[in-house]
């Protein structure tokens, strides 16, 4: 679980966090949504660690980061796990060697085991003899698969996506959702995920806060966000046209 208290930061005088506090619980997928500009990603890359807060704390698993000694705060590092927007895998090595690298950077494997333990992985997100690929070889939807081995290689207690499903098709972007999901639930992780997607948000929402100028504007779950009266809330959701039409419909009695 990581608790946020009151978190602020500011870049060059402007404030951008204002004060969030807010709870990602543990084997849930966590989501923080808003509109653009309106600090997610300074957010995550505070419960990151590569920025550091201005004021407040966030706790992970009942211990505070800026109570923590240098080597629990390495230690920390080694158990986050991050799927970025864009996969972000290396370019220059195949599927199986990019799950590797994270391997050889924190344990003490053999090269063999390594290996062994990179294809386990693989076989997890339904990636099978695609492991001698190149990245440029396979899908989009493949390189998620990768990054998101990748960022579970070395069993993270704390999962962080920055929009993973950002240029997927909705099929797969579903898929990719569920996966992320399924491995939260039996890995006991704690999953905190941004995303502007509401196919998203409504599939894996387990709990949901929501960001308007620095601010926690609302927070709730997936059932929640459609009945909530809050306008910030309402205005993001039914940005969507879909949703637009979905609400009058049921407003209309359909
Ligand atoms: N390193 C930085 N230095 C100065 N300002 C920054 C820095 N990082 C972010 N900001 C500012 O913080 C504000 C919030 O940015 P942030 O990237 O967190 O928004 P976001 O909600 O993630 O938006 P998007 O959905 O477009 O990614 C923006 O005004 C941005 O310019």
């Amino acid at each position: 679980m990581i608790q946020v208290n009151n978190l602020k930061k500011s870049f060059n005088g402007e404030e951008i966090l204002k004060g969030i506090t807010a709870t990602f619980e543990k084997g849930k997928t966590n989501m923080i949504i808003g509109a653009s500009g309106s600090g997610k990603s300074v957010f995550l890359k505070n419960m990151l660690g590569l920025f550091v807060p201005d004021d407040g704390e966030i706790v992970y698993d009942g211990v505070a980061l800026n109570e923590m000694e240098i080597e629990e705060k390495s230690k920390l590092r080694t158990e986050m796990g991050m799927l970025f927007q864009h996969s972000a895998l290396f370019d220059s090595l195949n599927v199986e060697e990019n799950i590797m690298f994270p391997l050889r950077m924190f344990n003490r494997m053999r090269k063999k085991e390594r290996r062994e333990k990179a294809n386990e992985i693989l076989e997890r997100v339904n990636l099978v003899n695609l492991n001698k690929k190149m990245p440029s070889e396979i899908s989009g939807g493949q390189q998620k698969r990768v990054a998101l081995a990748r960022a579970i290689a070395n069993n993270p207690r704390f999962l962080f996506c920055d929009e993973p499903n950002s240029g997927l098709d909705p099929k797969t972007a579903t898929v990719i959702d569920n996966l992320i999901q399924e491995i939260t639930h039996e890995r006991n992780i704690t999953t905190v995920i941004i995303s502007h997607d509401m196919n998203s948000v409504m599939e894996i929402g387990e709990t949901i806060v929501f960001l308007k100028d620095g601010k926690l504007a609302w927070k709730g779950t997936n059932n929640e966000i459609f009945k909530t009266d809050n306008e910030a809330v309402t205005d993001f959701v039914y940005s969507s046209n879909l949703f637009k039409k979905v609400r009058i419909a049921q407003n209309e009695g359909f």
